[in-house]
């Protein structure tokens, strides 16, 4: 552990001063694909403006012997194009890997200026980040990169989970958290196969009428990530660094996918992951305060001139707390819209109404 003194010091010679504060950029889907897929890679230039984030995944889906391909088609694609003002990211092989020492020399190296955020998975604690950390700061150096390349953890094994909140303070390079449900329902040994997403075993029952023990009981099926949810979002927030919604495999659903993401963004996440164009779409809708909530934030603001004591606006009582909320999701507002023409016309026309 660093001395509280030394922890914004770069870790090498050379290397480029930490950040003090994560710059909010939006980030509301990160969208993952396989370099080293033909098909794909080709489909980049036109997805590029569309997504917040782009991934090249060199993880888990891409076959042992397309690693190579896939981290050699990411440098390629880094050099052919112009991502605008879309991030660039890529997942690495995990720390016990054998490609991983590869995966960081050369996209370091090679397109070091390009990449904004270097995912890290099966991420257990501190020590992990460190050791990251340290090596980006030597190739950093090395490699003449001018600004610091951030680290976004996934949290998806259960040690993970039980040291989230020293991973999430471990670097100034910390970016972010995303949850790895699939993961981590094995490394827990829950009885799943998905990834991500509800189960209908899990639910609670409504309890038996007491004049009729036959009659029909109601269940309601209950979200199994809440719990490593909000301990993640809880761990990103004391750390000032941005919680995210991981992915969610049935690609056809959906609906369940909106549900699941929606309840991310309300518990605090600023985004997730597509895993194919279709969800693109719905992180983009889930991930945007809805003209309407953004329209009611500025109206308790007006109302609440320098934000202290209590008036009713519409019957509802507003004070301190709720300006504050308000504020969180106006700032989100306009940082998006700054991004978004057609946001921006939709909050400016829902500020007419
Ligand atoms: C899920 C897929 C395998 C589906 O692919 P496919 O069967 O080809 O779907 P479609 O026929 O519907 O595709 C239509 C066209 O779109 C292209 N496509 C598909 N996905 C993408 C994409 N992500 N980016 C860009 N283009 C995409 C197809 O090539 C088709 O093109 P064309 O034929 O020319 O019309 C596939 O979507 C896929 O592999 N997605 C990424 C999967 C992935 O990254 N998985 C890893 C992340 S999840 C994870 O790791 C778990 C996590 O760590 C945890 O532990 O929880
Ligand atoms: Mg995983």
């Amino acid at each position: 552990m660093r001395a509280p003194k030394d922890f914004f010091r770069p870790l090498a010679v050379g290397a480029p001063t930490p950040v003090r504060e994560v710059p909010f950029r939006p980030s509301r889907m990160i969208h993952f694909f396989d370099p080293g897929n033909e098909k794909m890679a080709a489909k980049i230039p036109v997805i590029a403006p569309t997504v917040d984030v782009l991934l090249g995944n060199l993880e888990d889906a891409v076959a042992a012997d397309r690693k190579e391909a896939a981290r050699d088609g990411l440098v390629k694609i880094a050099r052919a194009t112009d991502f605008g003002d879309t991030q660039l990211w890529t997942r690495i092989n995990s720390l016990d890997s054998p490609w991983v020492l590869d995966d960081l020399l050369t996209l370091v190296t090679e397109i070091g200026d390009k990449l904004d955020v270097i995912m890290v998975p099966k991420v257990e604690g501190a020590a992990d980040i460190h050791y990251i950390d340290r090596l980006l700061a030597q190739l950093e150096a090395k490699a003449g990169v001018r600004r610091p390349i951030l680290v976004h953890a996934i949290l998806e094994t259960a040690t993970g989970v039980a040291g989230v909140e020293e991973i999430a303070g471990a670097s100034p390079r910390m970016q972010g958290v995303s949850l790895g449900p699939a993961d981590l329902a094995a490394s827990r040994r829950m009885k799943t196969t998905r990834v991500g997403g509800g189960h209908p075993g899990y639910l609670v029952r409504q309890d038996p009428d007491t004049q009729d023990a036959d009659a029909p009981r109601a269940t309601y099926q209950q979200d199994l990530w809440h719990y490593t949810l909000a301990r993640m979002v809880d761990a990103c927030a004391a750390h000032g660094i941005l919680p995210y919604y991981g992915p969610f495999g049935d690609i056809k659903d959906t609906t369940a996918c909106e549900d699941q993401f929606r309840n991310a963004f309300l518990l605090g996440c600023v985004g997730a992951w597509s895993l194919h164009p279709v969800q693109i779409g719905i992180a983009k809708k889930v991930f945007s305060p809805s003209p309407d909530e953004v329209r009611w934030a500025r109206r308790v603001i007006e109302a609440m001139g320098d934000g202290t004591g209590a008036v009713m606006l519409d019957g509802k009582m507003q004070d301190d707390a709720t300006f504050k909320q308000c504020q969180v999701v106006v700032e989100l507002a306009e940082a998006l819209a700054a991004r978004d023409p057609e946001l921006r016309a939709a909050y400016d026309a829902a500020g007419e109404e």
